[in-house]
């Protein structure tokens, strides 16, 4: 078994400080069901810092606005979570070339777990390896309680978990048809997050992180109406800017 060179709590740290993505991980076009994934280039060891699901930090509220706002194919890049007693949410709807966005949801068997890393006060979400995985694997993991309607056409082998999928909600889409496009955020987030209260300061060192497992993370979806434009970036991998990668980080 390889040796770590680097703690993965650190590996983490390292990429999310530099905000960029990790060697070893490319994006795939699976089909048009699925659209794209995230595959390893190299192997992993169960444990191994893999991604951050990178995008903008939002509270509670303007989750809520641009979920009336935004496009179905759109809200599913929110991810809901709850950190320090709040809710707040990673909108990650934004085509930037990062890995994180683009991991898979199984409910069983997945190669990652995502965890809230708490760094310098703010939640980051983090994926490590759940277990070893070897080159050429997908990087899939729960996306938490939600009622997707893909997940009603996923392959029944790999759900465990009975779902609601079909049962109308009339409220889902309150405004669907609002907006088409990708809104401009209304206000950004960094200035929102809380005075950071003494037990966060520490967490800005290693060895201070809390990791909270995401069993707690919702990801508020939209699952009952069909969504025929669900990928409308499947061509995207033929144009998709070259993500950033962090070698100063990958020893
Ligand atoms: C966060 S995005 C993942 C990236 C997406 N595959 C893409 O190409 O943009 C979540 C979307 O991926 C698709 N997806 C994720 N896991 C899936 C699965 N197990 N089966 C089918 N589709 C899945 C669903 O359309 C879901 O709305």
């Amino acid at each position: 078994m390889r040796r770590r060179l680097i703690p993965p709590r650190e590996d983490a740290v390292c990429h999310v400080s530099a905000g960029r993505d990790k060697l070893g991980l490319d994006i795939h076009y699976i089909n048009a069901f699925k659209g794209r994934g995230i595959f390893t280039t190299v192997p992993f060891q169960k444990g191994d810092f893999l991604l951050e699901y990178r995008g903008k930090l939002i509270t509670k509220e303007e989750c809520e606005r641009r979920h009336r706002v935004y496009h179905d194919s759109l809200k599913v890049f929110m991810f809901e979570f709850k950190f320090d007693g709040k809710l707040w949410c990673v909108d990650a709807s934004q085509e930037d070339g990062s890995l994180g966005r683009l991991g898979l949801m199984w409910l069983s068997l997945t190669s990652a777990k995502m965890k809230i890393l708490n760094i310098n006060g703010k939640p980051h979400l983090c994926l490590f390896a759940s277990r070893d995985i070897s080159p050429g694997e997908e990087i899939d993991y729960n996306y938490g309680d939600s009622d997707w309607l893909w997940r009603c056409k996923t392959e029944t082998s790999q759900i465990q978990k009975t779902v609601s999928c079909l049962k109308p909600q009339p409220n889902s889409f309150p405004n669907n048809d609002l907006d088409l496009k990708h809104p401009e955020p209304e206000r950004d987030l960094d200035e929102e997050m809380p005075q950071q209260d003494s037990e966060a300061m520490h967490s800005s060192s290693v060895q201070d992180f809390e990791e909270t497992e995401t069993s707690q993370i919702q990801k508020t979806v939209s699952c009952l109406k069909p969504q025929p434009n669900s990928f409308p970036n499947n061509d995207l991998d033929l144009k998709h800017p070259e993500p950033e990668r962090s070698p100063g980080c990958d020893v």
